[in-house]
């Protein structure tokens, strides 16, 4: 089971211009020698470091994208950011539902709705981020709650747009310096639900859909989690934030990968 495998990280609220450009420059240079074809590297910087991000780094090696947007063109939406804003400065991706938005800021799953069909509609490939709250873990509905979040999330979204599309499996409780990382087994299981509703979601389509773990990915868990037959990326914080620490991190899990499944 060969396939191209996908590492990126969220930067969140850290990194000021100059450390996002000097950041994205040393990941560049250390990782040009991995194969593209092979490996897909996407950084997500604040807002405020995107223009500089995207004059000072060579986009052959790295995707670059928001970590949010509004659905609307244009309007009166103070303090959002609209999708022609985002066009403008020539990014790549655009991250939708972020746990921290669903949960700091209080989106719903309708809304991500609204921001995914946005994304796609204006060409960016578009990352959907899903994933359940301990509470609704211990109640024993992930599933539902995973099944729930694509369905609502993937709304009326043309079967043409699967190309555009990717997924992160972050579970809330994972997350952050008070989170505990997903088992592998755990994490492949919930995989396995995602990649089960996309197919019905999508059709056979479905299955061309990256779904990528996030959530404490870190040394010690990254090559357990990414032989995981569902699991087709790693998305990472804190992890990620230090170039030559992310650089052997994607290179171990590629090294072990490649042991297990072949060149
Ligand atoms: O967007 C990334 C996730 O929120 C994971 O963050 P973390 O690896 O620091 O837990």
């Amino acid at each position: 089971m060969k396939k191209k495998l996908y590492f990126g990280s969220n930067l969140k609220m850290y990194k000021n211009i100059q450390d996002t450009v000097k950041y994205l420059q040393d990941l560049v240079s250390l990782t040009k020698d991995i194969s593209r074809e092979e490996m897909e590297l996407f950084i997500i910087p604040s807002y405020t470091t995107l223009e500089s991000a995207t004059k000072n780094v060579d986009r052959s090696y790295v995707k670059l994208g928001a970590q949010n947007m509004c659905w609307e063109d244009e309007g009166q939406f103070t303090g959002e950011i609209s999708p022609l804003m985002l066009k403008e400065l020539g990014l790549d991706l655009v991250m939708i539902g972020h746990s921290e938005r669903r949960h700091v800021f209080g989106e719903t799953d309708a809304e991500e709705n609204r921001k995914v069909k946005a994304g796609l509609k204006h060409g960016f490939t578009t990352l959907l981020c899903i994933g359940e709250t301990a509470e609704e873990k211990n109640f024993g509905i992930s599933p539902e709650v995973l099944r729930t979040q694509l369905k609502v999330g993937f709304h009326d979204v043309p079967v043409s747009e699967v190309p555009h599309i990717w997924v992160a499996y972050e579970p809330v409780w994972s997350i952050g310096v008070n989170g505990t990382p997903a088992s592998p087994d755990y994490a492949e299981e919930m995989h396995k639900v995602i990649k089960e509703c996309l197919l019905e979601i999508f059709g056979d389509a479905g299955a061309d859909i990256p779904v990528l773990y996030g959530g404490s990915v870190n040394p010690g868990n990254a090559n357990e989690l990414i032989v995981q037959p569902s699991i087709d990326g790693l998305f990472t914080g804190r992890a990620a934030w230090q170039a030559d620490k992310f650089d052997k991190l994607i290179r171990d899990a590629m090294k072990t990968y490649k042991e297990k499944y072949g060149e």
